[in-house]
């Protein structure tokens, strides 16, 4: 058994990122860059208006009353080859090329126009006041984005704007999940005496695709020892990564642990001082890593949350790869027993955190209404109303 903080140095010791390939900008949403991108122009490229307005000599300002002609137009698309002459002034939009000659833009509010006058209500008027100058943003030749940057929507609407069109990315795992447990039945099939819903390959499908992982397949093993290996093999050779919920565990049924002894995978750790997730067994072979989590519904999506996530977004390139974690107060006193730490299902609102009814692990009526979980070490036994706990913020 290994504590939280030792399983989570393993996963972090154990994986690297996969190998790379180009994607158009629009298709790598939410993949990590594998190269630093330069800019090949400078952003602003021309001086720009930021402003509806006037383009003026900012030093032609020299009082709270000034008039100038206004003399023509430039506006968002227009030509950049408009110039300005000292004494007046030209209409000018949000985008447009500020004309040569033209230090600064007053904004259409600050004036009043007569018969081709504009009367300036502004004073003093700085250098470049509303004006984007060139390179501003970034120049030619800097770095944009550098190597292991998460392509956001704001990184690809960057990106997208500097004409980039392919970027070199991380590739994502490709998964196999494998689910084991006779007692299962798929949706839509009638419950026969002591079957449940088959739950955990949909909740885990649905937190790989929200994670942009789409290339998963799911297997159904029955509760013997070869059927288990033949699928762990057959999931191996198509998969970077397979995933196995239940019989982990210690029952006559549990052929996961063995399976995996028998295509000679290297144990990296089994069972976490944790409760939920136990049970958690992380090993691999040359070409693959396997995680077989728990079979309890809570605790299979509490360990894919905490290493599983973590491990395959490693495995993408990203270095930020464990679930956002802060400090907040909790909303009531918790107290708990034993000498494994503990993940609640809990929700975050108002700057503080309140742990939710229905902590148990075959429980995913909390996990269902939940937007964090709460971490609580076994040195942190006892909290009361107010103390300050660590959060882990859950993707929603
Ligand atoms: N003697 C001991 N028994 C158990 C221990 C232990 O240390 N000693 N650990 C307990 C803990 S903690 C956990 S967690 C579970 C983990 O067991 P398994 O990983 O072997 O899981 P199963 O027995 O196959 O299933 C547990 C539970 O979850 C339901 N389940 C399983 N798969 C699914 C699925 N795909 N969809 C929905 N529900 C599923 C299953 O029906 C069981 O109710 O072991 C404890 N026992
Ligand atoms: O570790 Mo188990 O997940 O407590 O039920």
């Amino acid at each position: 058994m290994v504590t939280v903080a030792e399983a989570k140095r393993r996963i972090t010791e154990n994986t690297i990122a996969l190998s790379t390939e180009v994607k158009t900008v629009q298709e790598a949403s939410g993949y990590v860059l594998a190269k630093d991108v330069l800019a090949t122009f400078s952003l602003p490229s021309f001086r720009q208006s930021s402003m509806d307005g006037y383009a003026v000599l900012h030093t032609d300002i020299t009082n709270e009353n000034i008039s100038l002609p206004v003399v023509s137009e430039s506006k968002a698309g227009g030509t950049s080859k408009l110039s300005l002459e000292p004494g007046t002034a030209i209409r000018i939009f949000t985008g447009a090329p500020v004309p040569a000659g033209a230090t600064a833009v007053i904004m259409q509010e600050r004036t009043s126009v007569e018969n081709g006058v504009v009367m300036i209500k502004e004073f003093p008027v700085a250098e470049n006041l509303n004006v984007r100058n060139v390179g501003q943003q970034i120049r030619e030749g800097d770095i944009a984005l550098s190597a292991a940057s998460y392509l956001s929507a704001g990184a690809i609407g960057f990106l997208t704007g500097l004409n980039v069109q392919e970027v070199e990315v991380f590739r994502k795992p490709k998964i196999g999940i494998l689910v084991t447990g006779d007692e299962l039945v798929k949706t839509g099939e009638e419950l026969g005496d002591g079957q449940v819903y088959e739950s955990n390959s949909a909740m885990l499908v649905a937190a790989l695709t929200k994670e942009g992982i789409n290339d998963v397949e799911v297997f159904y093993a029955q509760d013997d020892l070869t059927s288990t290996i033949n699928s762990l093999e057959l999931l191996a050779i198509r998969n970077d990564v397979v995933i196995a919920t239940g019989g982990v565990s210690v029952g006559d049924y549990d052929y996961v642990g063995k399976a995996l002894e028998s295509i000679e995978a290297e144990t990296i750790f089994y069972k976490v001082r944790q409760k939920p997730g136990k049970p958690l067994l992380f090993a691999k072979t040359k070409g693959n890593h396997f995680y077989a989590l728990p079979g309890n519904p809570a605790s299979s999506l509490v360990c894919f949350y905490e290493y599983v996530l973590p491990a395959l977004r490693l495995m993408s390139g990203r270095n930020d790869n464990f679930l956002p974690s802060f400090k907040l107060p909790i909303s009531h006193a918790y107290s708990f027993n034993g000498e494994r730490d503990e993940f609640l299902k809990a929700s975050v609102s108002n700057a503080q955190v309140t742990s939710l009814e229905g902590q148990e692990s075959f429980a995913l009526r909390s996990f269902a209404v939940a937007n964090a979980l709460i971490y609580l070490p076994v040195t942190q036994q006892n909290v009361y109303a107010g103390d300050l706990v660590e959060v882990h913020l859950l993707p929603l």
